[in-house]
C-alpha cells in the first residue's frame, strides 16, 4: 500500500508541482495517475522511490515513511518502468533483467535463469535474451522493461508512461499483457499516463490531477465515466463516456428475445449443436459477425446488436450455443434500471 498524506512539492525554482495531495494506492491494485502535461504525475510517482522528496507531507510504503529509508535500499524493493524502457544499452537483454536480482545477492546463474523465465512471461521469445536493446523493436524493449521491473520480486511497481512511445496496436498488446500479468502476480502498481483511455482500461482506481498539482477526482473508472465531479473531469474523460461506461456494466439481467424461424426478414442460421453460423435473408447470406458471450458487458451486448444486419444481436453461452437475441432497446432499458447495474467482471478490460 502506498499512502500520500498532504504531500506538497515546490521545486527549487519555485514551481509548485503538487499542492496537498492525499491518496492511497491499495495493495494488489493498479492505481493510475492521469492528467494534462505538467500536473505533477511524475513528481508524485518519483516521491515513492525518493527520486524526489516532498517539501512537506508524508509518503508511506506499507506504513513506513519512505523518508526514513536509505534510497538505494528502498529502490531495490520497487520495480520501476519508464518510457523507452530505459534499458542499459551495453548489457544483453538477459543481463538487463538480471541486474536487480544480482544486486540483491542472487547468484548470476540463478538470476539469468529467472530472467529467461520472465522473458517468456512477458511474451518474448527466450532467444532474444542474447541480444542488445538496440536490436529489439520499441514494443519488445518495453516488454523487457516490464520483465526487468518484475525481476526483483518487488511487491510495488512504479510505471511512468511505460507504453507511450509505441504505436497504438503494440500499446494495446502491452496493456493486455500487463493486465494478464497483474491477474497472476497481484502487485501494487502506481501507473502514470496522460491518456485517459489507458487509465480507464488499466486502473482499478484512477486519480485525475489538474495542472497546479491538485487532485480533481479519485475513483474507479466506471464512476469517473458515470459521474465526473466537474467540467474539468468531464472534459478530460472526453467524448463517448456514456458508451464507454457500458463496458463496466454487466449484461446478466438483459432480457433476451427469441429469433424468428420463418418470414421475409433476416433469419439466424444455426448448426446441429445450436451454434450460430450466419444470417440469411431470401437468397442472401451474411457472416455472423460479433456475438455477445454470456457474462460479458453491456457494451459487448450493444455492439453485437448494432453490428448485426438483423438489427438484433446474438447472445451465446460459454459453449457458443445460442441463448437468445439482443434488441438495442433492451440494452437502453436495462441501463435505465439503475438497480440492475451490477458491474461486469472487472469490465471488458
Ligand atoms: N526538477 C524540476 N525543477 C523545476 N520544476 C520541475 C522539475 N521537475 C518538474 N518540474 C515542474 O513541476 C511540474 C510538474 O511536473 P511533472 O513532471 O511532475 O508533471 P507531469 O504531470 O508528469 O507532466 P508530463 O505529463 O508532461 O510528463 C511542471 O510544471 C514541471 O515543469
Amino acid at each position: 500500500m502506498i499512502e500520500f498524506s498532504e504531500v506538497h512539492k515546490a521545486y527549487a525554482d519555485g514551481t509548485v508541482a503538487l499542492q496537498s495531495l492525499s491518496l492511497t494506492a491499495r495493495e494488489g491494485e493498479i492505481t493510475v495517475l492521469v492528467g494534462p502535461s505538467g500536473c505533477g504525475k511524475t513528481t508524485t510517482l518519483r516521491m515513492v522511490n525518493r527520486m524526489v522528496d516532498p517539501s512537506s507531507g508524508t509518503v508511506r510504503l506499507d506504513g513506513v515513511d519512505v523518508s526514513t529509508q536509505d534510497p538505494p535500499t528502498l529502490r531495490r524493493g520497487i520495480g520501476y518502468v519508464i518510457q523507452n524502457a530505459g534499458l542499459f544499452p551495453h548489457r544483453s537483454v538477459i543481463d538487463n533483467i538480471a541486474t536487480v536480482p544480482v544486486l540483491l545477492g542472487r547468484g548470476r546463474a540463478e538470476a539469468r535463469r529467472q530472467a529467461g523465465e520472465l522473458l517468456e512471461r512477458v511474451g518474448l521469445d527466450p532467444r532474444v535474451g542474447g541480444r542488445y536493446p538496440a536490436q529489439l523493436s520499441g514494443g519488445q524493449q518495453q516488454r523487457v522493461g516490464v520483465a526487468r521491473a518484475l525481476a526483483g520480486d518487488a511487491p510495488v511497481l512504479l510505471m511512468d508512461e511505460p507504453f507511450s512511445a509505441v504505436d497504438p496496436v503494440v500499446r494495446a498488446d502491452l496493456q493486455d499483457e500487463l493486465l494478464r500479468l497483474q491477474s497472476e502476480l497481484g502487485r501494487t502498481i502506481l501507473f502514470v499516463t496522460h491518456d485517459i483511455d489507458e487509465a480507464i482500461r488499466l486502473g482499478d482506481m484512477v486519480a485525475v490531477l489538474r495542472v497546479g498539482g491538485t487532485l480533481a477526482q479519485f475513483a474507479p473508472p466506471s464512476e469517473l465515466l458515470a459521474a465526473p465531479v466537474d467540467d474539468f473531469v468531464a472534459g478530460f474523460v472526453g467524448r463517448d463516456r456514456g458508451y464507454r461506461r457500458l463496458q463496466f456494466v454487466g449484461a446478466g439481467s438483459l432480457a433476451l428475445s427469441t429469433f424468428p424461424t420463418t418470414g421475409d426478414g433476416w433469419l439466424l442460421v444455426v448448426d446441429d449443436d445450436g451454434r450460430p453460423t450466419g444470417w440469411r435473408q431470401g437468397g442472401d447470406r451474411v457472416a455472423l459477425g460479433t456475438v455477445h458471450q454470456e457474462g460479458a458487458s453491456l457494451r459487448s451486448a450493444l455492439d453485437a446488436a448494432l453490428s448485426s444486419p438483423a438489427g438484433r444481436g446474438v447472445a451465446v453461452d460459454d459453449d457458443g450455443r445460442v441463448l437468445g437475441g439482443i434488441e438495442p432497446e433492451a440494452v437502453i432499458t436495462l441501463l435505465h434500471r439503475t438497480d440492475a447495474l451490477e458491474p461486469a467482471d472487472g469490465g471488458d478490460r
